[in-house]
């Protein structure tokens, strides 16, 4: 049996001249929650609505808990539940009503009364689903998506225009869904969210994968010391004057002030020593650093550094 709960190797998908996933491989274990990370319009959604076997590749190979999500769709079907961005429910089901009838094709549900009170949807169960609000409505997907107790769920933007009170519901869920086991791929355009609830995060632009890990691979072992200056300084003097192997990198500029991030040598961490060169270098040559802080990396800068890009900005 496979280890793996999904295995995508070399995927691609175009949609005429538009390549949407172009050649993206990754792995995503069972019992975990996995987190395909990436700006609107990376590839996201038709990665993740191939492996749910709702849409055909053009090349590339598929497995899903060891199976094809085409071939052996039956035999997923009791085994993974879906939640689609579009939310797949038909407009004049009554939100209790749908869930007690996805209910019924399972052998052993959660009972849908609890996963209303859990969702905060008592009061909408005998509201048809067209007259939901958006939040509503993506809740009551999740909550058929997880419904059947899937050995994997896969969650296509769960959170999507959420307010913040439905938003950590929905990852209290996920979490709960994780500590009992249950492999999770969801994506998301949300970088806190992949750093809040997922073991592994695979980072994707223009359909390809940037990076991969888990993420403390992506995020910890990167500090960087972080200053703005008033109009640009000369990067190549500051750098002669750090350790062999240190980067000095642009992050923007605002109206008056650039940003740069300084790191070492395979971005090991940030001694008082480092710090002190680079304050050295400033007062020697007339800059003042203006607010100096050394940090972790985030995800979001783990994007930036890879892409050149912002992913709130994309
Ligand atoms: N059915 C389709 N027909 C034509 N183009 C499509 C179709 N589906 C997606 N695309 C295009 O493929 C690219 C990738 O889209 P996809 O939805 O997979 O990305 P995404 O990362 O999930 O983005 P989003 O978060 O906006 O859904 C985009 O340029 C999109 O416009």
């Amino acid at each position: 049996m496979s280890t793996a709960a999904v295995e995508v190797t070399d995927l691609v998908k175009s949609y005429g001249d538009t390549t949407a996933v172009a050649g993206l491989s990754f792995a995503a274990p069972r019992g975990a929650v996995t987190a395909l990370l990436g700006p609107n319009g990376a590839g996201k959604t038709s990665t993740i609505e191939i492996c749910e076997g709702f849409r055909t590749a053009d090349s590339g190979r598929v497995r899903v808990l060891g199976l094809d999500p085409v071939a052996d769709a039956a035999a997923l079907k009791p085994k993974v539940g879906v939640m689609l961005q579009s939310g797949g429910v038909p407009t004049g089901a009554r939100a209790g009503e749908w869930l007690r009838l996805v209910a019924s094709f399972h052998a052993r549900p959660i009972p849908p009364r609890t996963l209303l009170e859990r969702l905060g949807l008592v009061s909408v169960a005998e509201t048809p689903f067209r007259r939901l609000s958006g939040g509503q409505q993506q809740r009551l997907s999740l909550a058929a998506a997880v419904i059947g107790r899937p050995e994997l769920v896969f969650l296509d933007e769960p959170t999507a225009g959420l307010d913040p009170q439905a938003r950590m519901a929905t990852w209290d869920l996920i979490a709960e869904l994780r500590a009992a086991g249950v492999g999770v791929v969801l994506t998301t355009h949300y970088m806190e969210e992949a750093e809040r609830l997922a073991d592994r995060v695979v980072i994707i632009d223009h359909g390809r994968v940037v990076a991969d890990g888990t993420t403390d691979d992506l995020t910890d072992t990167r500090q960087e010391l972080l200053f703005a200056t008033a109009g640009g300084l000369d990067t190549d003097s500051l750098l002669s004057a750090l350790p062999p192997g240190s980067r000095v990198d642009v992050l923007g500029s605002d109206t008056d002030l650039v940003r740069y991030a300084v790191t070492t040598a395979e971005a090991a961490d940030i001694g008082p020593e480092f710090v002190a060169t680079v304050t050295t270098w400033c007062a020697a040559n007339g800059v003042l650093p203006q607010d100096l802080r050394v940090r972790r990396r985030t995800l979001e800068d783990v994007f930036l550094h890879l892409t050149g890009r912002d992913l709130r900005e994309t």
